[in-house]
């Protein structure tokens, strides 16, 4: 999840490039209907409104679903805005995200923000600084491997190459299908079991494991299996893959893809409600969160792109098979809570070393993860603390003061930089409650039989989302991919 960003960012450029849209089979032609925003937000019509694929969820996999169906000369409509990629601006001119921090340097959605001339800042590492039994391991270094050796000694650090080495070979068999007995055997045992019991890693760099990946799935590691824990290794094996910023905030990126497909294709305020799927069309009943007048839509395929426990918002005829309906309810989740923390700029002395910020830092601690959001020069500085797991859903909880999820905060940072309360100004707070990012409880996986079921379509009824393919956005995207290239080559 954090990532060390070079202090000397590097702005990508931003120039076209092939989309890996030949894949899609653009060669089926039909009519593509026009629906627009005044109709579409005018008192109930009379007549269904029309598209070729509805999209149900305006986050990044509805957004990417939807710029990939046009691309290939399709229509499509999306109820509904909002999503994980959210960025919040205060009046002094500072930002941070509230969502998604980093796009992962192999998410297809990359390639759509080149194509947008979306300006991206490079980042080169997946690991970040961090704190072990209250000291401070901070990354000043240049790649993995060198910021590795200043944290292990070298008898550690050989017996954490191998490891590594041997879990690329692992997840190079991940891709295989179907899935061997001895791998398949990977989703019984919790990550952190597999780990103490067979890594023959030191305490140390088994902490470093645990704490550098906990906030990536956002629960403990003793709630996800190894079988998963392979796989998000992979973001830090060897050199690790980098991530990659919008300048400006991650929003830009989805307001890029709002515009390109047409504001007047998203529909504000819509939450579905019904999906009725008959042999040559999906029908589906909207409700106007505002009004709660409800509208009709008819299209030839239908993609949902919403986190998989909200499809039981809905209700679906014929109904959700039960092996789809037991692969979301034995589906898991981890939490996230954000805390945008302002603070005097004099206070950067206690995340600077010789001049550079050696943000984002993993604490261990309620603090989660600190990142650095953006701030004018001269002004205050806005903190962006990511936290997951365990204290995420404490914060969550409704019942939950704020004045003493501040004072837990303050009362963290103090033991960790003691004085910094005196420098802290304000403190904003964002909720994703109940379920923020996609997990699967030890047992279950996104490589077993049940995940397969919601990757298969029910009649003209797509599933998407980052929770059928991945915990991350790269979840989102692949997933709006296979969904779009599935609808292209089956018309
Ligand atoms: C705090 C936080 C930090 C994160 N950090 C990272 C990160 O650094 N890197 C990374 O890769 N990923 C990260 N993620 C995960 C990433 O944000 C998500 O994987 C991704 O944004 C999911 O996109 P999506 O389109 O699948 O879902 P969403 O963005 O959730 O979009 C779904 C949309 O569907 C709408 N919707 C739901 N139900 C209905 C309905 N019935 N009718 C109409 N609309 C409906 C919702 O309102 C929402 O707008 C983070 C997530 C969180 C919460």
């Amino acid at each position: 999840m954090a990532k060390r960003f070079t202090t000397h960012k590097h702005t990508e450029a931003t120039q076209m490039t092939t989309l890996s849209l030949k894949q899609l089979n653009r060669s089926i032609g039909f009519i593509a209907l026009a629906l627009s925003l005044s109709l579409a937000s005018a008192v109930l019509p009379s007549e269904p409104l029309t598209a070729d694929v509805l999209i149900v969820g305006a986050g990044l996999s509805g957004l990417s679903a939807s710029y990939y169906l046009k691309k290939a000369g399709k229509s499509t409509v999306i109820p509904h805005i909002g999503g994980r990629v959210r960025t919040a601006a205060y009046p002094d001119g500072t930002h941070a995200e509230v969502g998604l921090e980093e796009f992962w340097e192999n998410n297809p959605a990359i390639e759509i923000f080149r194509d947008l001339h979306v300006p991206m800042e490079t980042a080169y590492s997946s690991f970040s600084s961090f704190y072990y039994q209250g000291k401070l391991y901070p990354f000043t270094q240049s790649t993995n491997p060198e910021f590795l050796a200043s944290v292990l000694d070298s008898d550690e650090m050989q017996i954490y190459q191998r490891w590594d080495a041997k879990m690329a070979e692992l997840y190079q068999q991940l891709t295989l299908r179907p899935l061997s007995e001895d791998m398949l055997a990977l989703q019984e045992i919790s990550f952190a079991d597999w780990i103490e019991s067979t890594s023959g890693l030191s305490p140390k760099a088994q902490e470093l494991v645990r704490i550098e990946t906990e906030p990536e799935y956002a629960t403990s590691w003793r709630k996800i299996s190894a079988l998963d824990g392979i796989a998000e290794w992979h973001y830090f094996s060897g050199n690790g893959l980098a991530p990659r910023r919008i300048v400006g905030g991650n929003q830009r990126a989805t307001q890029a893809l709002a515009n390109f497909i047409g504001r007047n294709r998203i529909l504000l305020n819509q939450q579905v409600t019904h999906i009725t799927t008959t042999n040559n069309n999906v029908e589906v009943l909207t409700s106007d969160q505002g009004n709660l007048r409800q509208k009709i839509f008819h299209a030839k395929y239908l993609i949902t792109a919403i986190p998989l426990f909200r499809l039981n918002d809905i209700q679906f005829a014929p109904p959700l098979s039960a092996e789809r309906k037991q692969a979301i309810q034995t589906q898991s989740a981890g939490a996230y809570f954000t805390a945008h923390v302002t603070v005097d700029k004099a206070a950067s002395s206690f995340w600077t070393r010789g001049g550079d910020s050696i943000l984002p830092i993993m604490t261990d601690s309620p603090l989660g993860v600190i990142y650095e959001g953006g701030s004018q020069s001269g002004g205050d500085a806005l903190l962006n603390l990511l936290v997951s797991g365990s204290d995420a859903e404490r914060f969550n909880s409704r019942m939950s003061d704020p004045d003493q999820i501040r004072e837990t905060l303050l009362t963290a940072f103090d033991k960790q930089w003691p004085g910094f309360r005196q420098s802290v100004k304000r403190m904003s707070f964002y909720r994703y409650h109940p379920r923020a990012i996609a997990s699967w409880p030890v047992g279950r996986s996104r490589f077993d039989n049940l995940s397969e079921s919601l990757r298969k379509p029910q009649g003209r009824v797509y599933f998407a989302g980052d929770f059928t393919e991945d915990t991350h956005s790269n979840g989102a995207s692949q997933s709006a991919i296979r969904a779009v290239k599935d609808i292209l080559q089956r018309d």
